[in-house]
């Protein structure tokens, strides 16, 4: 049954409102008082609050500000007995739902009701949904960009299109992949990862699209490629800026089409995949400088997801490092509880350039290393590739120098206590593989 509150000064009205509402089956409560009615709100669930607008102490609108403070889930309906225009405006802008004028027409009230209760339906429906998908994908954070994030998901994996997602290394983004197949009506369906980066460009065709039997030197079976494996599911193209330009082209007519040719058939084969690309380059700039293709661009991102690097969305830091944590605990049979402070303001302070990944191989790490029930910063300190806080660096050439002198330095010294094994050293600086190749390269290591 929906709860509803009522807020008025006047008795009279708090009473012949709280008739007609539980004449119609509601639950009701009211309140002549409005610092009263902040601790009933926050004691209580309410599904819909009536606030009048002119109330002795504090008015209405106030009330709603405050409320909108620590609830944004109740919807408030404004009652006014001189109402204006501009408060009117100013209510719904400050997340009113609707506004209603004394004396109440009952006509008006029911149709106010019935949309401000759909509306809450509505909202409690898409509340449970994203926390189901945080839940169930371990999507873990409480910043505004991951709400946004989840909510996107929500909103495209019902849908086939296409969605591309952007952001640094180690953000999520096969996470986030892979809850946009498993949450769509997909998900009985294979997920099925091809990083267009970790394969040669010769053999990627082949990768993609299959071969048959001779079709090149060594080609001595038929092999199907992702695009056979991915039917009836989700292809996840990692890295897709990678992706070389003459295939760039083969891709965009299968993404047209839905058909393409195994490498050495004349044959087209068609399937029915929905295609999910990422990648952590700026395609802007690769199509500016004639790497990609602006047409593919165009036709992947359909739906965009960018997800921030860590250091943008600090508040997520400490729910994450608590959640890998319970993980590590768990796997590596170690009763740790938490966290020192100063252990926790380390890892906010941090910068965490190789984002999730890094803070998580961090943690991992020193659970493994960790002797009592609290991570104290010292052992944390001894698991990060660089404690030192940026403030503390001293400079002398230009920024992007300076910065790529200090990974330089950094990733030395990690290939060297690893005796230069890139597997090793991409666990520990907190990349994949292919990063570290293609920092190495950049760098001149
Ligand atoms: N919001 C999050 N909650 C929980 N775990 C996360 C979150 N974001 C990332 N991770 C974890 O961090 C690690 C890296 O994530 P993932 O592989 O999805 O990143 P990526 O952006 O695809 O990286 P790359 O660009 O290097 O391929 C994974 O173990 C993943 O589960």
């Amino acid at each position: 049954m929906y709860r509803i509150l009522i807020v008025d000064d006047d008795e009279y009205f708090l009473q012949s409102l709280k008739n007609l509402l539980v004449y119609k089956k509601y639950e009701v409560e009211t309140c002549a008082n409005p610092i009263m009615a902040l601790d009933y709100l926050k004691k209580s669930t309410y599904h819909l609050a009536f606030l009048d607008v002119k109330m002795p102490g504090i008015d209405g609108l106030e009330l709603l500000e405050n409320i909108r403070g620590f609830n944004k889930d109740i919807s408030v309906i404004m009652v006014s007995g001189q109402s204006t225009i501009s408060i009117a405006v100013e209510a719904i802008k400050k997340g009113a739902f609707d506004f209603i004028e004394k004396p109440v027409d009952p006509e008006k009230l029911q149709i106010t009701l019935k949309n401000a209760l759909e509306r809450q339906i509505l909202y409690e429906e898409k509340s449970r949904l994203m926390a189901e998908i945080k839940s169930r994908y371990k999507i873990i954070g409480c910043s505004k960009a991951i709400d946004n994030v989840i909510n996107t998901i929500e909103q495209v994996a019902a849908l086939n299109a296409k969605v591309l997602i952007t952001g640094e290394t180690g953000t999520g983004k096969e996470l986030v992949a892979r809850a946009i197949h498993l949450t769509s009506n997909r998900s009985s369906g294979p997920f099925i990862k091809l990083n267009c980066a970790a394969i040669p460009t010769h053999l990627l065709e082949s990768e993609l699209f299959g071969h048959k039997k001779g079709a090149f030197t060594g080609a001595t079976y038929e092999q199907l490629g992702k695009f056979q494996a991915a039917n009836g599911g989700t292809l996840f193209l990692d890295e897709i800026g990678d992706m070389d330009l003459t295939l760039q082209a083969k891709l965009l007519h299968v993404l047209q089409d839905n058909e393409f040719m195994m490498v050495g058939s004349n044959k087209y084969v068609k399937v029915d995949i929905r295609i999910i690309a990422a990648t952590n380059q700026n395609l802007f700039q690769l199509i500016k400088e004639g790497k990609f293709r602006e047409d593919l661009y165009h036709r992947l991102n359909v739906f965009n997801i960018k997800i921030p690097p860590l250091r943008e969305r600090p508040e997520d830091i400490e729910p994450l490092a608590r959640h890998f944590l319970r993980e590590f605990a768990d796997t590596y049979n170690k009763k740790i509880i938490d966290f020192t402070p100063q252990a926790l303001d380390e890892l906010k302070r941090y910068s965490w350039p190789g984002n999730v990944r890094e803070l998580r191989n961090v943690i991992e790490k020193t659970v493994v290393f960790a002797r009592g029930s609290l991570i104290g910063l010292e052992e944390l300190q001894q698991q990060m590739s660089s404690p030192q806080p940026v403030k503390d660096v001293l400079f002398s050439g230009s920024l992007k120098e300076e910065l790529e002198n200090c990974e330089r330095k950094i990733i030395m010294k990690v290939l060297d206590q690893t005796n230069g094994k890139i597997n090793e050293a991409a666990k520990i600086l907190g990349i994949n593989r292919t990063s570290l190749y293609k920092k190495k390269k950049r760098l001149g290591i």
